[in-house]
């Protein structure tokens, strides 16, 4: 599903914030991203998402090559990917249903099938019947449960979630985790970014882990 060749990242005037990675993630692996911060987590995640773009080596997304992927692929690549970030970027003058159908709307599907695919994802993370809740009026926990209906609203064949539990007390993170692996469970190839060591050891995943922008395992990726 993922393979970086040599991959290295280096944003305008700085030095490399990944050096020569070398990784690979079969369809249907699950994955934890681990480092210090600034090791270059959320680049490798940006990279792949097409957020920013690699500096040299090759990067392919089921057998794309994204290093050479022209601008006008962008929304069809992203289209296999769901995105989790630490603070959700969810819309807080939306209710939590157009939160999670926005993706939806922006591929321009119709109103009936938008209705349908939020209540799955909604149901999915357990939060039916809080479609018209404003997502002020939730717990920090059902917040990230909303950012992650929306990361699955599309039916993503990839997750990739950038320090998810990041603001979340233990028991909530041990909960949105157990989310990815349902998803997972279900045939979604998982990378997650994380600070969160102590959740990380207690899980049977293979950890990826970076150091001054250098992957310090082999970086390939077992199915579980
Ligand atoms: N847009 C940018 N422009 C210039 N340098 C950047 C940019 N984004 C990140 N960097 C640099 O690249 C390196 C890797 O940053 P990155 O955000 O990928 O690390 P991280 O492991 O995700 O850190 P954290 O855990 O703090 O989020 C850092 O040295 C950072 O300062």
């Amino acid at each position: 599903m993922i393979r970086f060749d040599n991959v290295s990242k280096r944003y305008p005037g700085g030095k490399d914030a990944l050096h020569a990675v070398n990784l690979h993630m079969p369809a249907g692996s699950m994955a934890f991203l681990t480092g210090h911060s600034g090791a270059g987590k959320s680049t490798l995640l940006k990279l792949i998402a097409l957020l920013e773009r690699t500096t040299r080596g090759q990067l392919f997304l089921d057998g794309e090559n994204l290093s050479r992927a022209p601008k006008r692929r962008i929304p069809m690549v992203r289209r296999k990917i769901g995105m989790i970030f630490q603070n959700h970027r969810l819309l807080f003058d939306r209710t939590v249903f157009d939160n999670v159908a926005l993706p939806l709307v922006i591929a321009g599907h119709r109103h009936q099938e938008i209705g349908r695919r939020v209540r799955a994802a909604l149901d999915k993370v357990g939060l039916l019947g809080h479609e018209r809740a404003f997502p002020i009026t939730l717990s920090g926990g059902e917040q990230q449960r909303v950012g992650i209906a929306r990361a699955v609203v599309n039916k993503p064949k990839l997750l990739l979630a950038d320090e998810p539990t990041g603001n979340l007390d233990p028991d909530l993170s041990r909960d949105i985790m157990h989310l990815f692996e349902q998803f997972n469970q279900v045939g979604v190839t998982v990378l997650i970014a994380s600070h969160d060591l102590d959740l990380i050891s207690r899980m049977p995943y293979e950890r990826l882990h970076l150091e001054h922008g250098q992957l310090l395992n082999s970086g390939e990726v077992a199915m579980a």
